[in-house]
């Protein structure tokens, strides 16, 4: 059982003099830094005490809920040998720390270039890939990681799911880790002979400079959409932060998904040149054209089929074993950031064919639980909670469907209110049954999170009811590739929406009323295995949950048992 403390770390270190580091940084000293030419020395660096070990900087950050330099004298005592700080945490740590303590005006921002610095700048002997964007960090994540190891290389991970580092594997807290944590992730994999790195850059990271100190290769944008405005404010905040990614401090080269408004306008502020990627035909309102294109994507197994081409005319045919348009998005997003980081067209062709395609399993992202058929309906779990997400999901799913589609989901507490009723009425758009359940409550109360959901709901639902084919006009429309319920629906329906709680009930009753031909997605928590109620760990996954109410279907026994598409 691994502790949330867990981190992966380099085991070979180099010592690194406190005096070097003060003057590389321009940091100032506060206390305890004797004269002369030797004087303590840092190999490794941590912000917060309760992973700090023998040798360690410790970086003592003003935070949102505490400052840093509370936990200072904890730090020293696990054998922090030096602290950076602000001129707050100096303040309340007077000159009885013990180690020297180095003033930094904003220590977060230096966090990361003093961590590279006491690492030996280990992101520079990879070849790094990072994606940031709304929706399909992941699984674009994931495709490179595929596609690198087909080419043969050894590839490191770190994302929303798990940190990789050859053999060494630990399940993630953050998307994307502080900055001391990052550079000794990296650290380790040049350690471990890793040489390659597919990662996932959240907007909070972005935006609390938890990347400062690496330049990526190539960064890849999927889209935007809302969420997380709870952090950023609006949703020009929240651009604004993705955009960092795609400026010379963070990246050498970008590749852009410009599907939507927002992709064609993080190619005009890149400052970075950017290969521009175009994944659904071009919208009426004359989006530019692209530098490659996706076309003729055909069903092809699970998944697609698609072409990507350049507009100098290289071309390349593969298939990705994920449903859905949005996934053939991520797959060609992943496919053409390794093109333009230097591969060969033929090597990365050569490559796919003999490794089934953009075949990535990535656990929690429509990962189906039970394939459907001998009286019992297939069951699909994913990952998607915001509006966006969740009709998309919806929407690739139902062409496999010949039944109802039934969805089981909930909305966050404490993150983003704003979503909740829209979330409601993205799942009466897109599906038959819809049952609203709790996602993590967090400090909310989650029936009040619920009855926020179910207002979108039944708002919606009655809509659909009265307008028949124009009902879902309040829901934003879903790529071209991607049929919209208005179009599968030409008449008036009747959707059937339910509260239940707790969440295991929910996929427990929608799975036991499904039928054969249905399909139940149960959306929003993917991969997790914890939900947050009320400060409260609560184990829930939802793919056990998934098997064990398709085993307790009357006669089952035959349906349970993961594949994924
Ligand atoms: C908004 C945000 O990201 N906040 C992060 C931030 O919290 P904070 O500034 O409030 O920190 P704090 O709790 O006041 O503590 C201040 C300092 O004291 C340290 N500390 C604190 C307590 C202690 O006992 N000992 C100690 O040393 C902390 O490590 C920190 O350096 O620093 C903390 C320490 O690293 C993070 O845990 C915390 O992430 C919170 C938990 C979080 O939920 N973040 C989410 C929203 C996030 O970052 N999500 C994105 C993905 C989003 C997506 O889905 O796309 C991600 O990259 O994971
Ligand atoms: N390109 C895409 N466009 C829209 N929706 C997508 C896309 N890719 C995946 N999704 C949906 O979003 C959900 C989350 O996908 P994924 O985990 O790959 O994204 P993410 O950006 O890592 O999400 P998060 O930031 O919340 O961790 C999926 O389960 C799927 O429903």
């Amino acid at each position: 059982m691994t502790s949330p403390f867990d981190r992966i770390r380099p085991e070979a270190t180099t010592p690194r003099r406190v005096r070097d580091l003060a003057h590389t940084f321009d940091l100032s000293v506060a206390a305890g830094l004797p004269p002369g030419d030797g004087g303590p020395t840092v190999t490794s660096v941590a912000s917060d005490n309760r992973v700090v070990a023998d040798g360690d900087l410790f970086v003592a950050l003003p935070g949102a809920h505490a400052h840093g330099a509370r936990f200072a004298a904890d730090a020293v005592a696990r054998g922090a040998r030096a602290i950076i700080t602000d001129g707050a945490g100096a303040a309340m740590l007077g000159a009885a720390t013990g180690v020297p303590v180095l003033v930094a005006a904003d220590p977060r921002t230096v966090l990361g270039p003093v961590a590279a610095w006491v690492y030996g700048a280990p992101g520079e002997h990879l070849t790094t890939f990072a994606v940031t964007g709304t929706n399909g960090k992941t699984t674009t994540t994931y495709q490179l990681d595929h596609l690198l190891r087909a080419l043969g290389f050894t590839s490191g991970l770190v994302g929303t799911v798990e940190m990789r580092s050859g053999d060494r594997v630990l399940p993630s807290r953050l998307t994307t880790p502080e900055a001391a944590d990052l550079q000794a992730l990296l650290a380790a994999m040049r350690e471990d002979g890793v040489r390659t790195l597919a990662m996932e850059v959240s907007s909070h990271a972005l935006a609390l400079h938890r990347v400062d100190g690496v330049r990526y290769g190539v960064a890849g944008f999927t889209n935007l959409s809302q969420d997380h405005l709870d952090f950023h404010g609006d949703l020009q905040s929240y651009f604004a932060a993705k955009a960092l990614l795609f400026t010379p401090e963070h990246a050498r080269c970008g590749v852009v998904v410009v599907d939507d408004a927002w992709g064609e306008r993080m190619a005009e502020v890149a400052t970075i040149p950017v290969a521009t990627l175009r994944t659904t035909p071009a919208r009426d309102d004359g989006g530019h054209a692209a530098d490659w294109v996706v076309t003729d994507v055909e069903p092809h197994g699970t998944g697609s089929a698609f072409t990507v081409t350049h507009r100098d005319g290289r071309s390349l045919r593969t298939s990705t074993t994920l449903p859905g348009g949005f996934n053939v998005a991520n797959a060609a997003l992943a496919l053409v950031m390794v093109l333009e980081g230097g591969a060969h067209l033929e090597d990365v062709a050569e490559a796919l064919d003999a490794s089934g395609g953009l075949a990535a399993v990535v656990p929690g992202r429509m990962e189906v639980v039970g394939a459907g058929g001998a009286d019992a309906p297939r069951v699909v779990v994913d990952f998607a909670h915001n509006t966006e997400a969740l009709e998309l999901a919806l929407g690739a799913l139902r062409p496999t469907t010949p039944g109802r589609l039934i969805v089981v989901f909930g909305a966050t507490g404490d993150r983003d209110a704003g979503k909740r009723p829209a979330m409601g009425a993205a799942a009466v758009a897109g599906a038959d049954v819809v049952v609203v359940t709790d996602d993590d409550p967090h400090g909310e109360d989650a029936a009040a999170v619920r009855a926020q959901v179910m207002a979108g709901a039944r708002a919606a639902r009655a809509v659909a009811a009265q307008a028949g084919p124009t009902h879902t006009g309040s829901v934003p429309s879903a790529p071209a590739s991607v049929p919209t319920p208005s179009a599968r629906h030409p008449q008036a329906r009747t959707v059937a929406v339910h509260e239940i709680a707790p969440r295991s009930e929910a996929i427990r009753v929608a799975i036991a009323q499904a039928a054969e031909g249905d399909t139940v997605l149960v959306a929003g928590r993917g991969h997790e295995t914890i939900q947050d109620v009320a400060g409260v760990d609560v184990l829930l996954d939802d793919r056990v949950e998934a098997r064990a109410a398709l085993a307790a279907r009357p006669g089952t026994g035959r349906n349970e048992g993961t594949t994924t598409p």
